[in-house]
């Protein structure tokens, strides 16, 4: 009080003398060169080494970091400097949306600064060796960052076992965290807690390892004041030895008076980073919310010159009652004199020499980072924790199964097989224009041919409508009752025995006479072409039947084309093995990106990614372990397709099966790499929905899958060369069809393909992994 009055009296006399020049006694002329002293040394850039920014627990300096574009950038980081020693409790205030997540997530090194400098612990966040990300960081995220299908217990193994802790460790701390935290000490899945209780696991995982540098986005929301300073209390006595130190933000300022040094956020900048008594005592407030609320206002007017805005606060802080020894290494944010910082926070800079700094690289943006070797530790927990999440989730689980089975047995039973049932219109003049079913005619008989040729076509499984005359029978073709309308003249059997008989000498009017007229609906072309087959392959039958039983050498029917054996395939092939390659594949592939990208999704969307990524995993670890979680699955998928294929269902196999298998996984792999792909390039669900689905058709269209490659344009054909699953569907169609061995280009040209896909998948992942933060 004595010191604020003081200083109202000093703030307002520099200024009365400064206009007036008033009397110059000794004690007043000494006075005034104190404070001109002072305010020089508060105003002068401030000296900071590499060594001292070193020091700090976290040094930031110039921060600026935008989003958005060029043209309309959202600038949320403007030059911003904070300095926060070891040992202290920052309290990082600042109104929502001012930009402390986005900071915060620059100093764990998740996003990049557009400018300007960041020192963690010694280090830059992400250089090779700085342990930032990793284990020397706790970090709560704002969002509640936990697998909701496990314990409370199982939560905090994971992020131990992160850290480099021991089941039994875990175990040692897991008492004290429920302690603590006051968290329910039951087996209760996390998605089962309330909100607050999840918080608190989110913080106890923070603290698990007992980290360093413990960063807290908001820990204290939805926890009742009791618990609430119970955690203040944890934070005190943790950085009370001075070797730990806490970031925190929260929307409740007055808990942060708890805190050893504030930064009041705002714009960009900071208004002040100063311990809370300093920030209440120099600027006469009773709250910390009345001393935000005045710098603001000053920040408001201080649109005009720096210097004047300056001016303006000097003129409500008190000099410091002793005057104050200028210290190279004094380290205040306000370096350059953008923070309205007052103190000289000389007390709390550690001496002495620099201990064990580690290297001071540059951040690792090297390709040899990206494959750095995994660490075991990581591995242990991130495959434990998929295995997990697969058990829990066992309902998904079954579906992944149980689809590829659906599936296939949908494929087999609905493609591909002749469709039966269909109608055809029957006007015979022969019967008189009567509806009267034929008479059966066997032998050698020329009577009633159209008969005798009609009962070849209903052997073949037609339905054959008799009409009265061609109006009506074309009325029903037209009206979707038949497929065809077949009409025969009432002189076809004469007709058709002079046209056989008289050959060159038949008349104009016997070889119409013996003609089948037919009008299709053509409107659905497989039925159509097959009704076509059907017609054409009874008339041979006919003619071969009458033929024998006339004792006529039968093969007098036969056109003189004669069709020998296939050298590969059926002799009459069959649709659903044709398309059987490509749909396997595709059914493969495309669960395994669904897998896949679902799984990455979920823990990039929940923020768990972002808090692995924080807890020193990287990003070859976890695409590692989700390959080795997720393979198993695919495994079982592919053995399942493979079954249902081809000993269930009978799908035409007359190569090697090692091959096909081999080829199989290798597209389930390829699939599982782009859903990879596909989960880093999206940013939600939403659009990697879209990209897997609108990616399907493209493939199967492009790929050969349900039409030859020979019958695309031109120009796409290209395209579908460099297809995905062009030549790996090539590939096991000619080894299912044509039993080709892997020595023939064809078909090991399908594992290149693939595997060069596999490749482009990954390396665009990891990269985009890498190198897409902020
Ligand atoms: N990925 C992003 N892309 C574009 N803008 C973003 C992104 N992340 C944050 N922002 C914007 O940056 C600003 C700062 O966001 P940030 O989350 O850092 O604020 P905050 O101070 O943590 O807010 P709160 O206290 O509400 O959590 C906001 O206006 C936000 O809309």
């Amino acid at each position: 009080m004595v010191a604020a009055e003081e200083g109202g009296a000093a703030g307002a006399g520099p200024a009365a003398e400064a206009s007036g020049g008033g009397p110059g006694s000794a004690d007043v002329g000494l006075e005034l060169q104190t404070l001109q002293e002072r305010r020089r040394r508060q105003f002068t850039t401030q000296h900071s080494t590499l060594w001292t920014r070193r020091q700090q627990a976290v040094c930031v300096r110039r921060a600026y970091k935008k989003y958005g574009s060029k043209s309309a950038p959202n600038v949320i980081l403007d030059g911003l400097n904070m300095t926060v020693p070891k040992g202290t409790i920052y309290g990082l205030l600042g109104a929502s949306g001012c930009g402390k997540t986005t900071l915060l997530s620059c100093i764990v090194g998740r996003r990049r600064l557009d400018g300007g400098e960041i020192w963690v612990l010694g280090g830059r966040p992400g250089s090779r060796g700085s342990g930032v990300p990793g284990p020397r960081i706790g970090y709560m995220p704002q969002e509640i960052a936990l697998y909701g299908e496990f314990g409370i217990r199982e939560t905090l193994t994971y992020f131990g076992w992160l850290a480099g802790m021991s089941a039994k460790e875990v175990d040692a701390k897991f008492d004290f965290l429920i302690e603590l935290l006051k968290l329910p000490n039951t087996s209760r899945f996390v998605k089962e807690l309330s909100g607050g209780q999840q918080r608190r696991v989110s913080l106890a995982a923070a603290l698990v390892h007992d980290p360093e540098l413990l960063i807290l986005d908001e820990p204290t929301v939805g926890v009742d004041p009791v618990l609430r300073q119970s955690i203040w209390d944890h934070l005190v006595s943790i950085t009370k030895e001075g070797n730990r130190t806490v970031i925190i933000t929260t929307h409740y300022i007055d808990e942060t008076r708890q805190a050893g040094m504030i930064g009041l956020m705002r714009a960009g900048k900071f208004l002040a980073e100063e311990s809370p008594e300093d920030l209440l005592h120099n600027h006469g407030c009773d709250s910390l919310e009345d001393v935000f609320l005045k710098l603001s206002k000053i920040q408001n007017r201080g649109k005009r010159r720096r210097s004047s805005f300056m001016q303006e606060i000097m003129a409500t802080v008190p000099p410091p009652e002793e005057p104050v020894s200028f210290d190279l290494n004094s380290e205040i944010s306000g370096e350059f004199g953008d923070n309205i910082s007052l103190s000289n926070k000389e007390a709390e800079i550690p001496t002495g020499q620099p201990s064990d700094l580690p290297p001071d690289d540059e951040a690792g943006n090297e390709w040899t980072d990206m494959f750095k070797v995994a660490q075991l530790h990581h591995l242990k927990a991130l495959l434990w924790k998929n295995v997990l999440w697969m058990w829990r989730n066992y309902g998904f689980m079954a579906f992944l199964f149980g689809l590829p089975v659906v599936e296939t047995a949908l494929y087999c039973l609905t493609i591909g097989r002749d469709p039966v049932g269909l109608h055809l219109s029957i006007v015979n003049h022969e019967l008189n224009n009567t509806m009267d079913p034929c008479p059966k005619h066997e032998g050698c008989s020329y009577e009633l041919l159209s008969c005798r040729y009609l009962q070849h076509l209903s052997k073949r499984g037609v339905i054959l409508d008799p009409y009265e005359d061609y109006d009506a029978g074309l009325y029903a073709v037209q009206n979707g009752h038949a497929w065809g309308l077949l009409e025969f003249a009432s002189n076809f059997s004469h007709s058709l025995v002079k046209r056989i008989n008289e050959n060159r000498e038949a008349e104009w009017y016997e070889l119409e006479g013996s003609d089948v007229n037919v009008w299709m609906d053509m409107s659905d072309q497989q039925i159509g072409n097959m009704l076509r087959r059907d017609m054409v392959y009874s008339l041979m039958d006919f003619s071969q039947d009458i033929l024998s039983a006339c004792d006529y050498n039968p093969h007098l029917a036969q056109t003189p084309l004669k069709f020998e054996k296939p050298v590969y395939g059926a002799i009459i092939p069959n649709f659903r093995d044709f398309a059987a390659p490509g749909v396997l594949l595709t059914i493969i592939f495309f669960l395994s990106v669904a897998l896949t990208s679902g799984a990455m999704l979920i823990e990039r969307n929940d923020g768990l990614l972002e808090r692995g990524l924080v807890a020193g995993i990287t990003v070859t670890e976890i695409l590692f372990s989700h390959v080795a979680t997720q393979f198993m699955v695919m495994c079982g998928q592919t053995a399942l397709v493979l079954v249902f294929s081809f000993p269930v269902f009978g799908i035409t196999c007359v190569g090697n099966m090692g091959i096909v298998i081999a080829l199989t996984m290798l597209t389930g792999f390829c699939g599982m790499c782009f859903g990879f792909f596909v989960s880093c390039v999206c940013a939600t669900e939403r659009t990697a929905t879209y990209l897997a689905m609108g990616s399907f058709l493209p493939i199967v269209m492009l790929c050969g899958i349900i039409w030859p490659i020979e019958g695309m344009h031109p120009i796409l054909r290209y395209i579908s060369f460099i297809m995905p699953l062009t030549q790996s569907t090539e590939s096991l169609r000619t080894v299912l069809a044509r039993g080709w061995e892997f020595h023939q280009p064809t078909v090991y040209f399908g594992f290149v393909s693939t595997f060069i896909w596999i490749i482009v998948y990954l390396t665009v992942s990891v990269l985009v992994l890498k190198f897409k933060k902020g």
